[in-house]
């Protein structure tokens, strides 16, 4: 193994992390850190500002105060948004980016040719290489069937296993989801579940997520945010055991973490 391999194996660090808008603050010293190759679950009530930490994560947003320390030597704070890509940080928003009137295959062969590290150096013509790693995320996002289609015709589950892939063509070290299964039927949010344990095994990744039912299915550890601030992180079962962390969800219409709770 390389010595840099070895050494990073905390993938991101934060410290003290402060994000305000105008007088407020939607994130409010908040300190996360998050191992190697861990699925880990980003979860509050609305309003809690996990969005708005993914932001400070990819550089759409910057924190007035605080560390954002990935792979243990870049400093997010200062870099820009496409200098963060470059850094191995993929992020895929709720909203749709795929090319509806290309086929499954080109958009994950556009997705590939957009890493400007590896690609711009290159002709454009895709290589013999190239195309097995296309063929390799096909049969990863489980679209191998639909590759010729138009991405136009595939369901809302595909739609958005495609957009997975195409983030993950630029081969991330860590990737960050915005509510992946969101307006997915049962049988697409299994698969969603199912896909990421795989993605797992290539890089970090970080899910903000509201449904519980998927979040205690999948979450290998969760990170609770509150108005801004930490209230717990550890497992589902810990999390789910916390007081505050009842009280907080409790307090609102629905307590869907009670839900989740009474079918642990
Ligand atoms: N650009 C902005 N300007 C002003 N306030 C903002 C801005 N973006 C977010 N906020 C506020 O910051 C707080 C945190 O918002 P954020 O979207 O990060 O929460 P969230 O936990 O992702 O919520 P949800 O689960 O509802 O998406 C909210 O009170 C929100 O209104």
């Amino acid at each position: 193994m390389k010595r840099n391999q070895l050494r990073k194996q905390n993938v991101l660090q934060c410290k003290d992390v402060v994000v305000s808008f105008g007088g407020f603050r939607a994130i409010n010293h908040f300190s996360f850190s998050i191992p190697r190759g861990e699925l880990h679950f980003l979860i509050g009530p609305n309003g809690a500002g996990k969005t708005t930490f993914l932001d400070v994560l990819c550089g759409k947003t910057k924190a007035s105060e605080g560390e954002v320390i990935f792979q243990e030597e870049h400093d997010l704070t200062t870099l820009k948004e496409f200098e963060i890509v470059r850094k191995g940080i993929g992020r895929k928003f709720q909203a749709p980016s795929i090319f509806p009137n290309l086929t499954v295959y080109e958009n994950l062969e556009i997705a590939m040719k957009q890493d400007k590290r590896i690609w711009s150096i290159l002709l454009a013509k895709t290589t013999v290489e190239q195309k097995q790693d296309i063929e390799a995320q096909l049969e990863l996002i489980g679209l191998s069937n639909l590759k010729d289609v138009q991405a136009r015709i595939l369901s809302h589950g595909q739609k958005q296993w495609l957009e997975i892939g195409m983030v993950m063509m630029q081969k991330p070290d860590l990737l960050l989801l915005d509510e992946p299964i969101a307006g997915m039927t049962e049988e697409e949010e299994e698969k969603t579940g199912e896909l990421l344990l795989k993605l797992k095994q290539k890089c970090t990744i970080i899910v903000v997520e509201h449904d519980m039912d998927f979040v205690r299915k999948f979450a290998e550890r969760v990170t609770v945010m509150h108005e801004g601030r930490l209230l717990c992180n550890g497992s589902m079962a810990e999390v789910q055991a916390n007081e505050r962390v009842m009280e907080v969800y409790l307090g609102r219409k629905g307590g869907e973490m009670n839900a989740a709770t009474s079918t642990a």
